[in-house]
């Protein structure tokens, strides 16, 4: 049997109950046998980070340990000093995983609508699938989506059975995600003092005030 491998990218400054809830939907309609969360080292289209990755990567095994959600960190975007871009780490995963592989890499929809400003983004399709999930406030319409997008998208667009069997090339949306949360916006309550609760692990919300994080 192919071996399911999902990838979840992100800055996670910091990890919220979005990213969680992105994870848990496709951890259940994949069911892969390993879920993998890939923080960025230097995400090139971001204006720098706030927390550090030591504290990033802390905050993302206290998030996803009490979601009972059984995650692999992978730190190789961290590691590497280059600017992060994703092909570089699909190249990297599947090196390690072989030809046969089943590879997903999931993302929001904000990241679908600008897909294609993604280093050499055609080519992710050689080496891994997309699995896309709502966000509230970026339409998965394709009258929503860059025409090139949409054009990759019609041409791929499969059953999550078949990005289960096959290794790459394939995309699948999940409508069903409706969660309105953001970094940005609990960066924004926690400058202002504010607890930023509902948005938030507990746990993650107790590291950012015992490490001081997000104050200016
Ligand atoms: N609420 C959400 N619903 C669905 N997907 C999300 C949500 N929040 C983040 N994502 C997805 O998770 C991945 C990592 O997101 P990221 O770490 O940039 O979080 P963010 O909340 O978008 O951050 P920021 O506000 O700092 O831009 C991206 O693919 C993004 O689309
Ligand atoms: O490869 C690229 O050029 C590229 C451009 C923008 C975003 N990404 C990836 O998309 C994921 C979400 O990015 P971000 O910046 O919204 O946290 C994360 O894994 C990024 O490395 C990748």
């Amino acid at each position: 049997m192919t071996i399911c491998v999902a990838l979840l990218g992100g800055s996670f400054d910091p990890v919220h109950n979005g990213h969680v809830a992105l994870a848990a939907l496709f951890a259940k309609l994949l069911a892969p046998g390993r879920l993998r969360i890939v923080p960025a080292g230097s995400p090139w289209q971001k204006n720098g980070l706030s927390a550090s990755a030591k504290d990033r990567v802390a905050m993302l095994e206290l998030a996803f340990e009490a979601a009972a959600l059984p995650v692999v960190l992978d730190c190789q975007e961290i590691e590497r000093s280059t600017p992060t871009y994703t092909i570089d780490t699909l190249r990297n995963v599947r090196a390690e995983l072989g030809p046969d592989a089943s590879v997903v890499f999931l993302m929001g929809a904000d990241q679908l609508q600008q897909l294609d400003s993604w280093r050499e983004w055609q080519r992710l399709f050689d080496f891994a699938h997309i699995g896309v999930a709502a966000r509230p406030g970026f339409d998965l319409a394709e009258a929503a989506l860059p025409a090139a997008v949409t054009l990759e998208l019609e041409k791929r667009l499969s059953p999550l059975a078949q990005l289960k069997n096959t290794p790459s090339g394939l995309a699948y949306l999940a409508h069903e995600l409706a969660v309105d949360i953001s970094a940005t916006q609990i960066r924004a309550a926690l400058q202002r003092g504010e607890q930023a609760n509902p948005l938030i692990p507990p746990v993650v919300l107790d590291y950012i005030q015992q490490h001081n994080l997000y104050k200016i």
